[in-house]
This record gives C-alpha cells, sequence and structure tokens, in this order.
C-alpha cells in the first residue's frame, strides 16, 4: 500500500493509533514481532489488550518488516527499553523515513532518549516523538485525544502532522524534541510517586503537593537539558503529568499505588517510570545535579529496594527548607 501508515508494535498503544487512523481513513501496516499473534489477528481482527477491540478492514497485519516498504512514516511503539535492541535489528528496513517514537522513557544502558537512539542506529531517517496525554483504551475507543508531535525538521514535521490528524487525533507540532521527549519520560516517574502517595495513605494533598513539586523538577531538570519551558507546560509535560497522576488507568500509577499498599505490582505490565527514574538519576548525577530531582531520586530509591516508603517520606518532608 503506497503511502499506508506503518505501526511497529501491536501491544495497547499501536493497536489503538491503528484502530484511530485507520478511522480516520489511512491504510495502515501494523507489524508485531510475534508471527502467532499476527495470526490471531488476522483471523479475529480483536485486539486482546484492548478488551477486544476491533482492527478496521483497512489495517493490514504482518510479522514480516519488509511489508512496511512504503510507508514513508513508521510509528514505533514498542517500550522504551526494547527500542534500542528493536533499532538494531531492523534499521535496514528503516532507512529514509520519518520514524515516529511513541515510546515515553529514557534508555538506561545509553542515557538516551527515543529519537537518540533513533538518530543513533538510523542516521539517515528523519526521528520524530510523539506524546502527550492518551490512553490506548480512549484513542481505540475514538475519543477526541490530543498529542504533541516533536521534530526538528519543520517541513517533515508539518507533512507528518498531516497525515496523523483527524477527528480522534489532533495533533500539535513542536520543534522542541527534548522538552517534549523528557515531558513523557518525567511524567511516568512522577506517577508513580504520585501511585505511592496514594497507596500509602497520605491523601489529596499530598498528591497535589507532589505534582506541584514534581512539575518543578520536571522543569528544571528538561531545561537544564535544552528543553522549553512552554513545552514542560503543554500536553507533553503538565498535560500529561496530569492525567497519569490522577488516573487508575495508568500502568505507572498503579504501579505506585501497589508499592503505597505494600502489595506486589504487576510485573507483566510495561512500566516505563522505573527504568526511567533509573536513567535519569544516572544522567543527572554525570550532570551534578542529582540534588535537584528530588522525586525522581526517591522513586529510583524506592523502586529498586534502596529505601523503604517511610523513610523516602521522611526524607522528602525535612529536606533544607527554600524558596518557592
Ligand atoms: N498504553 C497506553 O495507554 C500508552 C499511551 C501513550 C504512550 N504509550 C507508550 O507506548 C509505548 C508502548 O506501550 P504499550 O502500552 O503499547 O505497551 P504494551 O506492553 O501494551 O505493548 C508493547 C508491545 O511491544 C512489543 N515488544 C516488546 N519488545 C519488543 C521488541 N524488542 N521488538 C518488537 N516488539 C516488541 C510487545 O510484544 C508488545 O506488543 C510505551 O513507551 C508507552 O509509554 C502507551
Ligand atoms: O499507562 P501508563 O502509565 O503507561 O500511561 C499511558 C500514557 O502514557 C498516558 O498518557
Amino acid at each position: 500500500m503506497n503511502g499506508a501508515v506503518g505501526i511497529v508494535g501491536a501491544g495497547a498503544f499501536g493497536a489503538a493509533l491503528a484502530i484511530a487512523l485507520a478511522r480516520q481513513g489511512r491504510d495502515v501496516w501494523l507489524w508485531a514481532r510475534d508471527a502467532a499473534v499476527v495470526d490471531h489477528m488476522r483471523t479475529t481482527r480483536e485486539i486482546r489488550r484492548l478488551s477486544g477491540a476491533v482492527l478496521p478492514e483497512n489495517v493490514s497485519v504482518t510479522a514480516d518488516m519488509s511489508d512496511l516498504g512504503l510507508c514513508p512514516a513508521i510509528l514505533l511503539s514498542v517500550p522504551m527499553q526494547a527500542l534500542g535492541g528493536f533499532l538494531s535489528l531492523h534499521a535496514g528496513n528503516l532507512k529514509d523515513r520519518h520514524l515516529v517514537a511513541c515510546c515515553k522513557g529514557m534508555d538506561l544502558a545509553t542515557q538516551r532518549g527515543p529519537t537518540g537512539l533513533i538518530a543513533s542506529a538510523c542516521p539517515k531517517a528523519t526521528p520524530m516523538i510523539l506524546t502527550g496525554p492518551s490512553f490506548a483504551a480512549d484513542i481505540a475507543q475514538g475519543q477526541a485525544t490530543a498529542l504533541t508531535l516533536a521534530c526538528t525538521d519543520e517541513a517533515a514535521l508539518k507533512h507528518v502532522q498531516q497525515d496523523l490528524s483527524g477527528p480522534i487525533l489532533r495533533i500539535y507540532r513542536n520543534s522542541d524534541v527534548i522538552g517534549a521527549e523528557l515531558g513523557g519520560a518525567l511524567k511516568n516517574v512522577i506517577a508513580i510517586a504520585a501511585g505511592i502517595v496514594m497507596g500509602a495513605g497520605l491523601g489529596e494533598s499530598a498528591r497535589a503537593a507532589l505534582m506541584t513539586r514534581g512539575f518543578a523538577e520536571m522543569v528544571r531538570f528538561a531545561t537544564q537539558l535544552g528543553a522549553r519551558p512552554e513545552t514542560l507546560m503543554g500536553l507533553s509535560g503538565f498535560g500529561d503529568l496530569v492525567l497519569t497522576c490522577t488516573s487508575d488507568q495508568s500502568r505507572n500509577f498503579r504501579h505506585g499505588l501497589a508499592l503505597g499498599r505494600g502489595d506486589s505490582p504487576d510485573a507483566s505490565l510495561t512500566v516505563e517510570g522505573v527504568a526511567t527514574a533509573q536513567a535519569i538519576l544516572a544522567q543527572a548525577a554525570h550532570l551534578g545535579v542529582a540534588d535537584q530531582i528530588p522525586v525522581t531520586a526517591m522513586v529510583a530509591r524506592v523502586t529498586t529496594g534502596k529505601t523503604t516508603i517511610p523513610d523516602a517520606i521522611h526524607a522528602l518532608m525535612s529536606r533544607p527548607l527554600k524558596e518557592e
């Protein structure tokens, strides 16, 4: 299919985007690595991870990457920690394309964001990031959703913005790739903290305080890396922070909720904030600014069992007093 949109990764988000883009009139190639999963989707047209949502007819499902050979834009919807491995296996099939990362996080092995991994693995491709407040289930149901698409190549950005936009997906463009990436990565970390706060029974006032101070931390860290503060105040930062910290649809929030309650989190879910907290902390330590991201540092320590939740709360509440 000439000009179809390619989507890699038929998990919740990849499948939801396929459904929405197809309903907006685009032909879609949806790639999954597992031939058995592809067979199941071809036969039943159902997406198990989306409560049986049905793939429209104009979504073709494949386990053969060469089927995406005529797709000018390919959306990469694999988990952040799997992106580097995926790109090194398939870089040969991804040359000269607009490669749109849909992952939210930072790679633990390299401390790079998704577009950095794409640029390094596929130097002839145009890296972009699609991010913002968006639950896969909402998108699959056709609920109106607004997202940020970021890229430094303005012409390519406008082109893909147009391609992905329609009655379900309203896409805002932004040239601040670092800000868009870090907003999506950091909000997942703060959402784990918000879940811990609620699970531990600290209450709504504490969650509001945590979100506010967490947002200050996101802006502080991201601007040090070159992000524009306005980007963090947009869909990819503030917007997604609000969604993810306040809804138990969020896996990151639910992970924190389980920890706060003293339960074991569901290890089968993609919870990007856990590895990302460690990656951000390592990067901040490298830059000498680890003391400026106290919430992220505490999430990294709690989720790796280096400190307890009561000790983490005590440590955050007894930091030196300062101006807001
Ligand atoms: N689910 C959502 O509501 C949502 C919304 C916005 C963004 N995202 C982001 O989208 C990304 C994917 O999340 P998801 O919810 O679809 O996760 P998911 O766990 O539902 O699906 C991930 C998919 O990636 C595949 N995969 C894993 N490793 C792979 C590899 N090495 N090579 C090829 N395929 C691989 C899995 O088989 C699975 O189909 C995450 O970064 C997430 O933050 C998710
Ligand atoms: O379920 P989560 O926590 O990965 O959140 C999904 C999306 O990122 C929300 O925008």
